[in-house]
This record gives C-alpha cells, sequence and structure tokens, in this order.
C-alpha cells in the first residue's frame, strides 16, 4: 500500500467516523461509537474520554466491560494530564512508568489492567480545548509517529463531534427551559385568572387546589387563615383522594402548637418532613380526617399581602422533590396570587358585613324615624294626674341602667314611654334599638337578636350582628316580651344577667353593655302561673314596672289629646279646623276607647278628614253603638216621610213620639227625656224624628 493510499485511507475512515460520531445523542454513545471504530482501526486499543466542562468541571468516561462509568473526582483529574494538554495543546505520549510516576493518584484509579504504553490526544475547537482522549495499550509495542498522527485525526473528529453534541444538548436544555417557563407561566397566569374575580374564600381555595393538584400532582391542599377568635384557625381543605376530584371540608382548628401559627407569626416557608409515626403527622390527621397516602413531606408557605401575613398554604406529598429549587419557587408564587385574591375575599366580606350593617341600621333608623314623625318627637301629651305619676317614675329610672317593663293595654303608649326612657338616659346619644317579638318569626328571632355566624344554618351565607350587638352602650326596647317563645327565654336572661351571648353557630363570648326596656300588654305574672312564662325571667324584667293607665282612666286628658291630633292630622293633611265643639269633645271623653290613644288618634284622623267646615266633626260611627249608627244611616239615606207617604205602623209611631214629645216638653235626652220614655236612645230618636219628619219645636207649638 502506497504511504498516499494509506493517507488517503486514515482520512476516509476518521470522516466515516465523524459521521457516526455526530449522530450519536450522549457522551456514552461517542464513547461507545470510538472505541467500536478503533478496534477495526490502525489503533485498536481501549480509549477513554475526559471532558473538561468550564461549569461542572472535568469528567473522565471510560468505558469498562461495555459499561461507561464516569469518573468526576475533580481533584484528581485535575491533577492529571489535562493541564499540560491544555498548556500545550499537543499530544502527550507516556509509558505506563511514566504515567505512574507523574500521575501516581490517577494511575491507580484508573488502571485495572497494566498497560505498556499511552497516548493522550487533545480534543480541541477552534483552539479551544475541549478535553483529551487517552488511549493505552497493553501489548508489548509503542505508539509510533504514524499512530499519533491517527489519533490526532480520531481526536479532530471527536472535537466536531462533541462540539455539535454540545450545540445539541444545550438547545435541548435551552428548549426545556422554555417549555418549563412556558407552563410555570401558564399556572401563573391561570391561578391569576382563577382567583382574580373569586370573592368567597372557599371557591377561591376550591379552584387554587385544583390548579396545584393538576400541575404538581400535590393531593392534599389546604389554607390556613386566622379566625375572628385569636385561639382558633380557619383550615379550608380540599383533598383529591382520586385523581381530579376534591373532597372539600372547612375546620376551625385551635390555633396553639399549630404549625400554621408559626408560619404565621414567621412569615417564613416551613418544611416538615413527617412520617406516620411522627406525632405531628398524627396531628395533622387528626385536623384534616385524612392523610394522603405516604406522605413524608409537609410545606407551609405564608400567604402574604403588602408585608403582612394574611394565612399559610399548606401542601402535603410523599414526593418532597416538588418542595425544592424552583418548584418550591413557583409555589412561592402562587402563594403571593392567593395572597391578592385573599386580601380581594377579606375586603369584599367586610364591605359586605359593613353593608349589612348599614342596611339593618338604616331599617331600624327608618322605623324609628318613622315613629318619631308621628309623635312629634316623642311628645307625651297629658296632664292627668295618672300620666304625671307615670311621668315622675319614668325621670327616676330613666338615669339609671335598670331594666324596665312598661305594662298597660295595646295603644297606652308603651313605646312612646319606651323612647322618652332612653331619650333621658345617658344612652340617649345612641339610638334605642327596637324589636317587636311579636311581629318577629320564632324561629327567626335567636339570630335576629343574637347573630349568627356564617354557615349557622341553612340560607347563613354571610355572618350577622343581631340586635343585642347593635344596642351596645345603647337600650333595646323589646316589645311584646310575652309573646317571647320559652326556649329563648332563659338566652335572653343569661343576657339580662351576665352581659354576654354567643351568636348562633358560634362559641365566642360577645360582651355587650345594653340597657333593657321591655313591654307587653298581656297579663306576665299569668303567664308565669300558667308556665308561659319563666318566672326567673319575668322577676329579672319586673326590677321596676311602670303601668300605663288606659284612656278610660285619665278621660281629663282626651281633649288635650284630641287638639293635639286635630292640629297634628291638619297639619299632615292640609286642612284648617281651628275649633272642636264642645259636644264633640263631651261624646270623645264619653267613649271606652277600648284601643285607647291609638283608636283615639285614628278616630281623630277620620273625623278631620271628613270634617266639611272649620269645626271638628264626629264620624257617624261615633254614635252610642252600632245598631243608632246603623239606624242613623238608614234614616238618613231615605227621604223624610209626610202625612200622605207614611203608612200605618209609620203613623203610629209619629203620633206617639209626638205625644210623648210633648209630656216631656220637648226634651229628648236624660231621665226625664223622650227617649228614655220611649226605651230608645237618644240618638236612636233624634233618627226616627228626622226620618218621620218630627220637628220637636212645631210640636210644641
Ligand atoms: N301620651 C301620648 N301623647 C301623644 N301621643 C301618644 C301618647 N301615648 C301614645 N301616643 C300615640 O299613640 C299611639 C300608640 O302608642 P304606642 O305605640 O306607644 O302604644 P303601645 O302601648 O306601645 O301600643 P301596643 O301595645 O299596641 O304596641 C302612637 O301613635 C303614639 O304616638
Amino acid at each position: 500500500m502506497t504511504q498516499r493510499f494509506q493517507y488517503l485511507n486514515e482520512q476516509k475512515n476518521c470522516l466515516r467516523l465523524t459521521h457516526q460520531l455526530l449522530d450519536q445523542a450522549d457522551v456514552d454513545g461517542l464513547l461507545r461509537c470510538l472505541n467500536r471504530h478503533l478496534q477495526h482501526s490502525p489503533l485498536p486499543f481501549p480509549c477513554s474520554i475526559l471532558l473538561d466542562n468550564p461549569r461542572q468541571g472535568p469528567m473522565l468516561y471510560q468505558l469498562q466491560q461495555d459499561n461507561v462509568s464516569p469518573l468526576d473526582d475533580e481533584m484528581l483529574l485535575q491533577n492529571g494530564p489535562l493541564r499540560i494538554v491544555e498548556a500545550t495543546q499537543s499530544t502527550l505520549h507516556l509509558s505506563q512508568d511514566e504515567y505512574q510516576q507523574r500521575y501516581p493518584a490517577l494511575f491507580q484509579q484508573t488502571t485495572e489492567q497494566p498497560f505498556n504504553d499511552a497516548l493522550i490526544i487533545p480534543i480541541l475547537n477552534h483552539r479551544r480545548l475541549l478535553g483529551y482522549c487517552e488511549l493505552r495499550r497493553a501489548d508489548a509495542g509503542r505508539f509510533d509517529a504514524d499512530d499519533e498522527a491517527y489519533a490526532e485525526l480520531v481526536g479532530e473528529s471527536l472535537g466536531v463531534a462533541l462540539e455539535h453534541l454540545q450545540a445539541r444538548l444545550s438547545l435541548g436544555l435551552e428548549q426545556n427551559q422554555l417549555c418549563e417557563e412556558r407552563d410555570d407561566f401558564h399556572v401563573l397566569v391561570n391561578v391569576t385568572n382563577a382567583v382574580i374575580t373569586e370573592r368567597s374564600v372557599e371557591s377561591l381555595v376550591e379552584k387554587i387546589a385544583h390548579e396545584i393538584h393538576c400541575y404538581f400532582g400535590i393531593n392534599a391542599i389546604s389554607v390556613c387563615l386566622p379566625d375572628t377568635d385569636p385561639s382558633l384557625l380557619n383550615l379550608y381543605n380540599a383533598f383529591f383522594t382520586q385523581p381530579g376530584k376534591a373532597q372539600r371540608s372547612h375546620k376551625r382548628i385551635a390555633a396553639e402548637h399549630s404549625i400554621c401559627l408559626s408560619v404565621l407569626e414567621s412569615g417564613e416557608i416551613q418544611l416538615c418532613e413527617l412520617d406516620e409515626q411522627d406525632p405531628r403527622a398524627h396531628n395533622e390527621t387528626q385536623l384534616f380526617g385524612f392523610w394522603p397516602a405516604a406522605t413524608q413531606q409537609l410545606c407551609l408557605i405564608p400567604i402574604k399581602f403588602a408585608g403582612q401575613v394574611l394565612g399559610v398554604l399548606k401542601l402535603a406529598q410523599a414526593d418532597s422533590g416538588c418542595f425544592k429549587g424552583s418548584r418550591l419557587q413557583l409555589l412561592a408564587q402562587i402563594a403571593e396570587r392567593t395572597a391578592i385574591a385573599v386580601d380581594n375575599a377579606r375586603a369584599y366580606q367586610e364591605i359586605n358585613r359593613l353593608k349589612d350593617n348599614l342596611v339593618r341600621e338604616n331599617h331600624y333608623l327608618s322605623e324609628q324615624v318613622e315613629s318619631l314623625s308621628h309623635q312629634q318627637f316623642d311628645e307625651i301629651i297629658g296632664a292627668s294626674r295618672s300620666i304625671k305619676d307615670v311621668l315622675k317614675q319614668v325621670e327616676i329610672v330613666a338615669r339609671t341602667d335598670c331594666s324596665v317593663l312598661l305594662l298597660g293595654e295595646t295603644g297606652t303608649g308603651k313605646e312612646v314611654f319606651a323612647r322618652a326612657i332612653h331619650r333621658l338616659s345617658p344612652r340617649s346619644s345612641k339610638r334605642m334599638i327596637k324589636m317587636n317579638c311579636a311581629a318577629m318569626p320564632a324561629g327567626l328571632m335567636e339570630s335576629d337578636l343574637f347573630g349568627h355566624e356564617k354557615g349557622a344554618f341553612t340560607g347563613a351565607s354571610k355572618e350577622r350582628m343581631g340586635r343585642f350587638e347593635m344596642a351596645h352602650h345603647s337600650s333595646l326596647f323589646l316589645d311584646e316580651v310575652g309573646d317571647m317563645p320559652l326556649e329563648l327565654q332563659p338566652k335572653l336572661l343569661r343576657v339580662l344577667q351576665e352581659q354576654e351571648f354567643e351568636r348562633v353557630g358560634g362559641n365566642r363570648l360577645i360582651n355587650v353593655d345594653v340597657r333593657l326596656i321591655a313591654a307587653t300588654n298581656r297579663d306576665l305574672q299569668k303567664m308565669v302561673v300558667d308556665k308561659e312564662f319563666r318566672s326567673d325571667l319575668f322577676y329579672r324584667l319586673n326590677v321596676f314596672p311602670i303601668r300605663l293607665p288606659a284612656l278610660s282612666e285619665r278621660r281629663d286628658d282626651i281633649p288635650h289629646l284630641a287638639k293635639f291630633f286635630v292640629s297634628r292630622a291638619c297639619q299632615h293633611m292640609g286642612r284648617n279646623i281651628d275649633s272642636i265643639p264642645a259636644p264633640v269633645l263631651r261624646r270623645l271623653q264619653e267613649l271606652d276607647w277600648p284601643g285607647n290613644i291609638r283608636e283615639l288618634q285614628n278616630v281623630i284622623e277620620r273625623a278631620v278628614l271628613l270634617s266639611s267646615g272649620h269645626a271638628l266633626q264626629l264620624p257617624p260611627e261615633l254614635e252610642e253603638d252600632d245598631s243608632a249608627e246603623r239606624e242613623f244611616l238608614k234614616v238618613n239615606s231615605r227621604p223624610v216621610l209626610t202625612a200622605t207617604t207614611r203608612n200605618h205602623d209609620e203613623d203610629d209611631e209619629y203620633q206617639r213620639i209626638v205625644s210623648v214629645l210633648q209630656e216631656t216638653n220637648g226634651i229628648v235626652a236624660g231621665p226625664r227625656g223622650a227617649a228614655h220614655k220611649l226605651g230608645l236612645k237618644r240618638t236612636t230618636l233624634l233618627s226616627r224624628m228626622k226620618r218621620l219628619g218630627i220637628d220637636k219645636d212645631a210640636v210644641l207649638e
């Protein structure tokens, strides 16, 4: 074979080797491919590769019984031939003895079988050293110049292939990183989108848990938020016992000794290694009622917003790889987004609570403004002895904190006096809160009075403040207290005695300072005997009873009240009535008024409406009784009879009335009057006279 032919042949071999090497996906493949090639080349000796990676340090790849075993002992490799090859960028030719002498440690570590001669060829790419490859021959021969030349060609092929491989690997790496970044970004966008519109904590947790579960494969996700009661924490859990299907729960747990509390306080991420023997793991199981199989790690990440720790994102997982490096960073970013949403949800809850309170306060206020406007700001009309006695009692009791029980028939002014007591009391700067026990359905009364926590009963979607809380530092007027359900009475008694209570569905004691004014038109004492009212509550309410007299017991006040109501009604209706004739006032004083002042007020309003002139006229129903009224109306709606239109019976009646009138000298009313003699009521007689066309003056002529 001519030298030229041999040269061309070697070039061809190396070109083929280069192609084969370029097809390899990794360094292991390169090493295997190279050794296969060498077996059929002019240098049929085992070859190893050392790569000098500037970031990770040198790495030696050797083929041992067809297995590639990398060696990354940096000290050992740095102290080998690497640095001299780097400095000279040329082949190093060493006998075994020389090798052993110069690099004893590396020799010992890498020499399984003795060798005779070694060639160390630099792998260069554009004069940059990528590493070297090392050929060792165990036979008696030594490498000559031709061997060196061929080995250097192999080194060049390796340089090209390694450069290519590195470019491919880093491209793949970059691509992977890009994909990872894209996915991370995606999950963050998903979390942001999921939480941005969420206003309830429950659905917020559900959505975040879903994203975390899908992306990280984590099966137990909780969000822990502080409770209004500092000794408790709220734990919102989502557990994926089946892929993609969450079991949700909400628990209030004791804050003391819980891992969440330490994260809330420190604001630092906490990782806990647990196994089922660990008492903390046991504790977690108790809290969750669920323990994800083989859980080894708990990761607790603070949910921080504007420097404040709002809660904790708690994750339990078997694969601790989730809670490291970039994965942990991503979870922390999810916690940041969660914080914005938690803050929004809290703000929304607070706004809603305030709005509800405002609506309720407004409602109470308008209830009260309405009643105030009817009362000319609680003006109490009355100069009778009985009402003066009541006013004295009101003055005495108003300045104390003592409970007051207002007793009296309906419409006697119990609410008016309750307002007067509150207005004269040191609590008058706050408005009085009122509740009518008869108007409130029994089932709603407890939560209306004491408020409720969210979820306390079906439909309790929000926490709500009750009237007792609203009446803090003020007075609570319980109207119709006799209608309070028996089962609620002990709770009322407790507030009156201890000034503390719990909301419905809550276990937090709420302290209030409330002055109670109760009223009833029922006979509470009898109710106690009949076991319809608790005696202990009765005695507690009855500390200062004030009995309001019925209107029939204070007839002297009727003219004052009538004038007051007439002027007020005229104002409202735009009427001008400036006198109440004496007979009208007298008539008003005669009546029984079972509905008391309220009834009087209604009658006057009606009279104002019906009166045609400037003097008040009574409405027809104010006749002595209903039959008289009917008669009056009947008679008045018919034409007056004359001698020609009267029938026989009517004629008889005409004669009888005329003769009695003549006997009584025209007097109709009174014991000697015609009505009495005929056994008729005065008004009935007057109606009949009108109907029959009898003129009492004409009868006497
Ligand atoms: N002394 C008074 N002066 C002026 N108006 C009064 C007086 N007492 C009561 N009223 C008026 O009478 C009406 C009934 O009064 P109030 O509602 O206080 O009675 P009550 O005893 O609480 O009735 P109920 O038992 O039916 O609740 C109200 O319109 C009130 O303004």
